[in-house]
């Protein structure tokens, strides 16, 4: 018998359970990264498994992996060209489904997908969502090529912008560097709060071996947040309002069937 999940892999997993219908058969989708883009893949390939026909491009390696294990067609971005709906996962999200993501090391390939995709869908549990962005560090992807001096470079172009701290540090993985997918370092920037995220996302990007950084500005169009009970709130910009879907657990096997609408 599988181990019981905790309430936080239960609001992911609804959230990600809930996400999954919005996916229909011919579609070429984006496949997010992270614990609740996991519980996304697992639940698109018991759909599939079940006949959905879809073509996936992952984010990551990872993802890519997963996707493959459980049935999933993954192709490449380049062979999509254009996607109809991507769903990932986020480390923060604000009022207005601007994000944080990077914590697991693949924004840049996440911007990348979601920016190439009709509507991004954000799956998450409900301690995401905050009022103000920036309490968790924000990742930045660079080039190893001289990373000490982009840090330096990226400290200083902070000076004056509407943050309240500016460190940052290099994301490690053991006692090595973390290397993303594209070969790249991650440094993660303490701000604590973000005045003008568009602004900082702007100047950031602006920064010689600044590859991409994790802040995600009008690129999210609906966010699925799901709760340790088996509730579901789903916002949707474009419709307005917020619906709520709720699951309930099915005897001793963690296996939840939706009750409500
Ligand atoms: O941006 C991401 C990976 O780069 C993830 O979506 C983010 O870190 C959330 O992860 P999790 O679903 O495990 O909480």
């Amino acid at each position: 018998m599988p181990a019981p999940l905790s309430p936080i892999d239960k609001a992911k997993y609804v959230a990600a359970r809930r996400a999954s219908e919005f996916v229909e058969s011919g579609m070429k989708i984006g496949l997010g990264t992270g614990s609740t883009a996991a519980w996304l893949v697992r639940c698109l390939g018991e759909r599939v498994a079940g006949g959905l026909r879809i073509r996936a491009v992952p984010t990551s390696s990872r993802t890519a992996s997963l996707a493959r294990e459980v049935g999933i067609e993954v192709i490449s971005l380049d062979e999509a060209k254009w996607l109809d709906l991507t769903i990932d996962g986020a480390d923060e999200v604000d009022g207005n489904l601007n994000l944080i993501k990077g914590g697991g090391g693949a924004h840049l390939q996440e911007k990348i997908v979601a920016t190439a995709s009709d509507r991004m869908v954000v799956i998450a549990d409900a301690g995401k969502q905050v009022e103000t962005l920036g309490a968790f560090p924000l990742p930045i992807e660079v080039v190893p090529f001289g990373w000490q001096t982009t840090q330096l470079l990226v400290e200083e172009a902070l000076i004056g912008l509407d943050v309240l701290g500016r460190t940052t540090a290099l994301r490690m993985s053991g006692d090595a560097p973390f290397v993303t997918d594209e070969g790249n370092h991650i440094l993660d920037l303490q701000l604590g709060r973000i005045g003008n995220a568009r602004q900082l996302s702007l100047v950031l990007n602006q920064i010689p071996g600044v590859v991409e950084n994790g802040l995600f500005i009008d690129i999210c169009d609906a966010l699925v947040v799901g709760h340790g009970d088996g509730r579901v709130l789903v916002r949707d910009l474009a419709e307005g309002g917020v619906s709520e879907t709720r699951y309930a657990l099915e005897g001793e096997d963690n296996i939840f069937t939706e009750i409500a609408e």
